[in-house]
């Protein structure tokens, strides 16, 4: 009599597993956050109650690495259990579901007995109830030494069993043969397989939520990648952005300096060739090489005439050559104070060659122009006007005679002396003035 009872209940409790299993797959394949989300949710709630209700017996088995829901929802990593289910998470929820499912199973298992059911499968039943660690059974261990049991479907499968296992022959006695009699009913599972099966779903599940968490880890550390890789690109824009900046300015300083090059270059009508090179000096100029270069009054020039009140001056003087027999000069006079350009002149000086002859010819903005000749030696150039031409309307009085001395001192101070005679004074000095080199 006993037996069709206990068909039906392993019917109806077959037909619930389907139903869980059917749900478990419509929340897979449903979008996220729809009926099934909820459900999955309280029914996650309800399978740790479910564990809870194992007692000690459903705590987390030390080699499986995850958490009893008893254990204030913290495993030993420290990572809670909203870490596995944050809201809107799809994965979790459908984890969830799969716990649904599994508690579904363990419901109907749970479910007042049938009166004419057999004392020893009760007991069974209440001493073999699983937790969802999956790995934890009564305090007798009776279950854990039971044979395969299933996994999420019908099919009989291999438990999960601890390596310490031992064999499932040493299942109890009342328990086997309770199997073998429901065997020979040709029902598909066992009672015991289908605790087992649940067990082992509940594994199942809760390593998918440990492959939850880890891919929910991996993910919010590709994210954080991804903003440091976002972050450093937009570094790069800006240093680019600063280097073209850069590049932009050395171009348009690149093209002043050579706006200026061009500037201060002579004529290329004149240039000697394609080279740069200083030009070699010729050596017929050698004797005065001590006058070459640019010089500067130091200190400022005395102007002095009998027919003047003194005054002071500056002057630069440039003294260069092109490679040919002579030198070219200017000086620039400038008022102290104002710096206002006051007397210039420019000239060449020639000498003859093999000799220490000097020809220095200069022209003035006086409307003065003039030839001196004279002699080098040493570092000394002595030379007196040889004729002096002026335009017609020369302001008077008219210079008749003029003499110079250039002379580089001691100090290696370049210094000129002029005097001058008039119309109306005889030879008398007009300037004094020392220069200081300032370029070769
Ligand atoms: C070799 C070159 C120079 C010659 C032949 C020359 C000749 C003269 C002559 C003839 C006078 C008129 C003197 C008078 O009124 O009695 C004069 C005046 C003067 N010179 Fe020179 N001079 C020369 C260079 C300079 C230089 C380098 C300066 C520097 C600034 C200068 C500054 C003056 C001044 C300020 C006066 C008075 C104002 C004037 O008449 O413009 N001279 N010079």
């Amino acid at each position: 009599m006993a037996k069709p009872e206990a068909r039906k209940l392993k019917r109806a409790a077959l037909q619930s597993e389907a139903a869980s299993q059917e749900r478990a797959l419509q929340a897979m394949q449903g979008p996220p956050g729809d009926a099934v989300a909820t459900t999955a949710s309280s029914s996650r709630a309800e399978a740790n109650r479910s564990a809870c209700d194992a007692g000690d017996e459903s705590r987390t088995a030390p080699d499986e690495g995850h958490t009893a829901p008893d254990e204030g929802l913290v495993d030993k990593s420290g990572i809670s259990m909203d870490d596995f289910t944050p809201p809107g998470s799809g994965a979790c929820k459908f984890i969830g579901s799969l716990h649904s499912y599994s508690f579904s199973s363990k419901h109907t298992r749970e479910r007042p007995p049938v009166p004419r059911e057999p004392v020893d499968r009760k007991r069974l039943k209440r001493d073999t109830e699983p937790g969802c660690s999956g790995t934890s059974l009564g305090p007798d261990k009776g279950l854990a030494q039971s044979p395969p049991s299933s996994s999420l479907t019908a099919t009989p499968q291999k438990p999960s069993q601890s390596p310490s296992a031992p064999p499932t022959d040493v299942t109890p006695k009342p328990a086997t043969e309770a199997v073998q009699s429901e065997h020979s009913d040709a029902s598909p599972m066992s009672i015991n397989e289908v605790i087992l099966s649940a067990s082992g779903a509940c594994k199942l599940i809760d390593s998918l939520h440990s492959y939850c968490f880890s891919a929910r880890q991996n993910r919010s550390r590709a994210c954080c990648l991804r903003e440091q890789v976002e972050k450093k690109n937009g570094e790069l824009r800006s240093l680019r952005q600063r280097v073209s900046r850069s590049d932009s300015q050395v171009r348009k300083l690149q093209e002043k300096l050579d706006e200026l090059q061009r500037g201060s270059a002579p004529n290329p009508s004149s240039l000697p060739g394609p080279s740069r090179e200083p030009p070699k000096m010729n050596p017929v100029v050698e004797p005065l090489s001590w006058m070459l270069g640019t010089w500067l009054s130091d200190p400022p020039g005395a102007g002095t005439f009998p027919t003047l009140q003194p005054f002071q001056y500056l002057e630069e003087v440039h003294i260069s050559h092109v490679g040919q027999p002579m030198l070219n000069f200017s000086f620039n006079a400038f008022h102290p104070d104002t710096r206002k350009p006051m007397h210039r002149e420019c000239g060449f000086i020639r000498l003859e060659p093999d000799t220490n002859k000097v020809a220095f010819v200069s022209a003035q903005n006086t409307g003065i122009v003039e030839v001196e000749e004279g002699e080098v030696n040493g570092q000394e150039l002595c030379i007196a006007s040889h004729s002096i031409a002026r335009i017609s309307f020369a302001k008077e009085p008219h210079v008749e005679q003029i003499t110079r001395k250039f002379r580089l001192n001691s100090e290696g101070k370049l210094e000129q002396t002029v005097s001058m005679a008039t119309t109306t004074q005889p030879m008398t000095q007009h300037l004094h003035i020392t220069y200081k080199k300032v370029t070769p």
